[in-house]
């Protein structure tokens, strides 16, 4: 299977979103990227349910919501109405990851565990099987525009390592300074999905930067 892009809407334009919604509906973008901070979690805030179910009114592909806050359990059936397709949260932010997986996939979404940089890949061991998605994060969370951590390529293949001796199904997502220089090794380690925000809002041809990370 050739590998996904989902660009992070995080680096679009708050002012006219509809014009980069429809940019990526015309583009070889496979998911819209949705990142949600709560600025506790991580030192930032972005946006929240408004924003998405604006965005879910006009996206024709899979809206692949990043939760980057404390207690997500608590919002699991509002991100499912405001049109989730995908719903991925951190590791670090969970007490009860199985159980808060369990009620994920109970609202019929698919789902997503993120792991920070320090975070090591065999924390995930016992929920690989039941999980969706791992969300590798490439930089620390909180802004787009970060520097790329080269040690991703290593935590990739530990993540395919494990999902492959597990008889997991999870794909592999990286998240965090992705660009031209850098996919063609992320996706020789094993990733299946690239998550690119600055590199492609950032470029003087967005479209034209999403077929090139396609086409890697
Ligand atoms: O999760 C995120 C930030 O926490 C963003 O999705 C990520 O940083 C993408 O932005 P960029 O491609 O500019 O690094």
């Amino acid at each position: 299977m050739s590998h996904l892009i989902a660009p992070s809407i995080l680096s679009g334009d708050f002012a006219n979103l509809i014009k980069d919604i429809e940019m990526l509906n015309n583009s070889d973008a496979d998911w819209f990227h949705i990142d949600v901070m709560d600025g506790v979690f991580v030192p930032n805030i972005s946006f929240g349910f408004p924003v998405l179910e604006a965005i879910n009114r006009h996206t024709l592909k899979p809206l692949d919501v990043h939760l980057m806050i404390v207690e997500p359990d608590k919002y699991i059936k509002q991100f499912k109405k405001a049109g989730a397709n995908i719903l991925t949260v951190h590791a670090e932010a969970c007490t009860h990851l199985h159980r808060t997986i369990q009620a994920i996939k109970q609202e019929d979404m698919s789902a997503g565990v993120s792991l920070n940089p320090h975070t090591a890949v065999n924390d995930l061991e016992d929920i690989i099987q039941d999980i969706d998605l791992v969300l590798i994060m490439s930089v620390n969370p909180g802004y787009g525009g970060q520097k790329f951590i080269e040690n991703t390529y290593r935590k990739i293949e530990r993540t395919r390592n494990l999902i492959e001796k597990n008889g997991s199904k999870a794909k592999i997502e990286v998240d965090g300074g992705v660009n031209l220089t850098n996919a063609p090794k992320l996706i020789e380690a094993g990733a299946d999905v690239l998550v690119a925000g600055s590199f492609v809002f950032g470029s003087d041809d967005p479209e034209a930067t999403i077929r090139a990370l396609k086409n890697v």
